[in-house]
Formats: structure tokens, sequence, C-alpha cells
């Protein structure tokens, strides 16, 4: 069993119900046990910058799928919610990012974890700070907290007061 993060973004159509029904998949998953989600983050486009607002959150699983099989049903997730692929960094319905896992660095082709551009990436760190602050990230050394408190402050992100995936802790 690993523990792996997961970033998920959306900027298109119905952006709750999107998330939502990418949680419910994975959560569905043979192989994934959804552990915590972070708040819903609202964040402003980073590199393509023509495009409306994210919602971004992060997301803890304990998986006992292989790197490749996981990102294998995470592209089959953004597929049958419609994900259209048109400009590099553009708008989705969904995006999946394997963001962490384990200790592990993967460096393949068209596969690579610590998600390269995570630490560049406040709609990324933001969320996973919230659940993961103290988690070393793979590589960099340095802690989750840590490359946040790197970052440039002009990346615009509020958090939402939303919240999904919640019935799994009951207040
Ligand atoms: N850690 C990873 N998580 C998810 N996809 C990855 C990862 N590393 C490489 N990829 C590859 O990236 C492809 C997805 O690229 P995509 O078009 O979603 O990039 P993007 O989300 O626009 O940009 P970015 O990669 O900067 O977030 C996948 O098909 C997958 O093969
Ligand atoms: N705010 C924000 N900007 C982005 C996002 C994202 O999820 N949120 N995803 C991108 C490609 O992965 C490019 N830019």
């Amino acid at each position: 069993m690993i523990t792996a993060y997961l970033g998920l973004g959306t900027n298109l159509g119905d952006r709750v119900a999107s998330l939502e029904q990418a949680i419910g998949m994975l959560k569905q998953t043979p192989g994934i046990s959804v552990q915590r989600i972070s708040s819903v983050y609202e964040t402003s486009p980073v590199g393509y910058l023509e495009q409306p607002p994210f919602y971004n959150l992060a997301m803890e699983i304990l998986t006992t799928l292989p790197p490749r099989d996981l990102l294998g049903r995470i592209l089959e997730v953004e597929r049958k919610l419609h994900r259209v692929r048109t400009v590099r960094w553009g708008p989705r319905t969904i995006d999946i990012d394997i963001l962490l896992y384990g200790d592990q660095i993967v460096n393949e082709e068209g596969l690579q974890i610590p998600h390269p551009r995570m630490t560049e990436r406040a709609f990324v760190l933001v969320p996973l700070y919230e659940i993961a602050g103290n988690i070393l990230i793979p590589g960099k050394q340095q802690t989750v907290k840590y490359w946040l408190a790197q970052l440039p402050k002009d990346q615009e992100i509020q958090q939402t007061e939303i919240r999904l995936g919640l019935e799994r802790y009951p207040v």
C-alpha cells in the first residue's frame, strides 16, 4: 500500500459536478482508497492565461496500483468526463495529476513523479499543504510547506467553502 497525492483541476462547465464525478470514480476504483480531500480553491489560470478560473483541490489516496496503472485509471477518468485536449495548459473539464507516489521518483516517457512543475504552482501547493504540509517532496529534499514559502505571491488563489467527499468524515 502506497500513500499517493493527486491534484485535480477543472475550469469548464459545472466545476463542482466535474470534481464530484472524478472523486466518485476514483473512490470506486479497486486498488484506490481515498483518504483525505482538501478544500476547493478558486485559482487564476497559470500558463495559458486567456481561460476561465479553475477550481483545484488535492487528494490523498492509499493505493495498491503501480504508478503506470494509476496513470491509466486517471486518464480513463479524464476520458469518461469528456475531457477534450485543445491548447497546452488550456481549459479542461477535468485534469488529474499524480503529484507524489510514496517516496518514489519516476522518470519515464509519459510519466514523471513528483510532478515536475508542482513546486512552482500555488494551485498545487496550497491545497496539498492543507492535507500534507510536512511531507517531503522526493528529489527536492524539502517539505511542501518549505516550497510553498518559496513561491512568489503573484498567483491568485482563494479558498472556497466547498468541501467534497466529506461523507467519510462525519462531524
Ligand atoms: N505525474 C503525472 N501525472 C499525470 N500525468 C502525467 C504525469 N507525468 C506525465 N504525465 C503525462 O502528462 C500527460 C497529460 O498532459 P496534460 O495535457 O494533462 O498536461 P497539462 O495538464 O496540460 O500540463 P501539466 O503537465 O503542466 O499539468 C498524460 O498523458 C501523462 O502521460
Ligand atoms: N489555476 C490553474 N492553472 C492551470 C491549471 C490548473 O489546474 N489550475 N492546470 C494547468 C495544466 O495542468 C495549467 N494552468
